[in-house]
């Protein structure tokens, strides 16, 4: 039976507090969204208008050939125009592709309880954390959106924490993903006129979690999104989609004729992975690479999964722009911060767009 939510709290309760999350809701019988995830009508996405992103996806085996110079500048300047491409070839299995799309639909088809488990401030790992939104406390409106989240220590913690039902395709996912994540940093970083020895490229990506997302199929998709409008706070994400589409990102540069400012969707490509700067990579170039602003539509026939992982500097980690870049360019364009001040920043707030970058802006920037 469907649950009556006389006022805002008991629907925040059942949803955030209990950990029904999204899921829970639907599943629930509701035929319209509540009011909590309605929308401004600023941040609603029309899907009418959108245009898809044509290039095509990079092909990272071409690095081991006589082309390497040509797929080193084609990822350079993805990153430094709209911060999102996509890779094939990545040394990812593709069969792990597909399992890790069913792994993320069963742990999410559980009943609640045995997710809840894993909510904050119950989760018996420090690793594990289940959740609904983005940060619920703080949001005019809510995504509709729920997730797991898994942080990455070493392989014996991830096997020892992690949930039973996603754990091992999710580590094989983290550990292929990373070699790749290593040779695209030292790439761009070496694109900078930079020459880093691997500590700094281990101090870039020390930190590493994998999410798993999941979007119910939504009663009211042009009310709602799937996930408000955000960069990514660290270096590289590597994110898989399922095939149903709906991740757009916004065109800062004019790379499409007259497109500034516009919406471009990141078509699913079977086998591939979707590739995008953070802000601590943009930091780090001192502005060369743009960390994407990005958000997901929601749909009203079919559930979507998206399966990301983040690498991130360690919390204790200093960050700054590179100082030969500063060099170079003659200005410093963001202050030096321990990447913890920029993470409690981050997730004291609401997605509000390219904002998270404004607490290491210099007014140089
Ligand atoms: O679901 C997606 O395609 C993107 C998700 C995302 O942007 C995120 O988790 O940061
Ligand atoms: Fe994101």
């Amino acid at each position: 039976m469907a649950p009556s939510f006389a006022d805002g709290n008991s629907l925040f309760d059942f949803v955030v507090r209990d950990g029904n999350g999204v899921k829970g809701l639907v599943d629930s019988g509701i035929s319209k969204v509540p009011d909590q995830y309605i929308q401004p009508q600023q941040e609603r996405i029309d899907n009418q208008n959108g245009i898809s992103h044509k290039l095509p996806p990079i092909d990272l085996s071409k690095l081991d050939g006589p082309n390497h110079d040509q797929v080193v500048a084609e990822i350079a300047s993805a990153a430094e125009k709209l911060g999102f491409f996509q890779v094939v070839n990545h040394g990812v299995p593709v069969e792990l592709l597909e399992s890790l799309k069913d792994v993320a639909h069963k742990f999410f088809a559980q009943p609640p309880e045995k997710k809840a488990i894993y909510c904050k401030g119950v989760s018996p790992s420090p690793y594990v954390k289940y959740g609904t939104s983005f940060v619920p406390e703080k949001e005019r409106a809510l995504e509709w959106k729920d997730y797991i989240n898994m942080v990455y220590t070493n392989d014996a913690d991830a096997l020892n924490h992690w949930p039973n039902e996603c754990k091992e395709v999710a580590l094989e996912f983290l550990n292929t993903s990373i070699k790749m994540v290593r040779k695209l940093v030292e790439i761009l970083i070496g694109k900078l006129g930079v020459t880093v020895e691997d500590s700094r490229i281990d101090a870039l990506t020390g930190f590493k979690m994998v999410n798993m997302n999941y979007y119910p199929a939504c009663p009211n998709p042009d009310l709602t999104v799937g996930v408000g409008r955000h960069s990514d706070m660290g270096t590289l994400t590597v994110l898989l989609q399922d095939g149903i589409g709906g991740l757009y990102v916004k065109v800062d540069e004019d790379i499409y004729a007259g497109r500034k400012g516009d919406w471009i969707e990141i078509p699913p490509i079977p086998g591939a992975l979707v590739i995008n700067v953070g802000d601590t990579l943009q930091v780090a170039s001192n502005g060369r690479y743009k960390s994407a602003e990005h958000r997901v539509r929601t749909t009203s026939t079919q559930s979507r999964v998206s399966i990301p992982i983040f690498t991130t500097p360690k919390p204790t980690e200093k960050i700054g722009p590179l100082p030969q870049v500063v060099e170079t360019d003659g200005v410093a364009r963001y202050r030096e911060f321990a990447f913890q001040e920029y993470m409690n920043n981050f997730f004291g707030n609401a997605h509000d767009g390219k904002k998270s970058l404004d607490f290491a802006k210099l007014d140089s920037a």
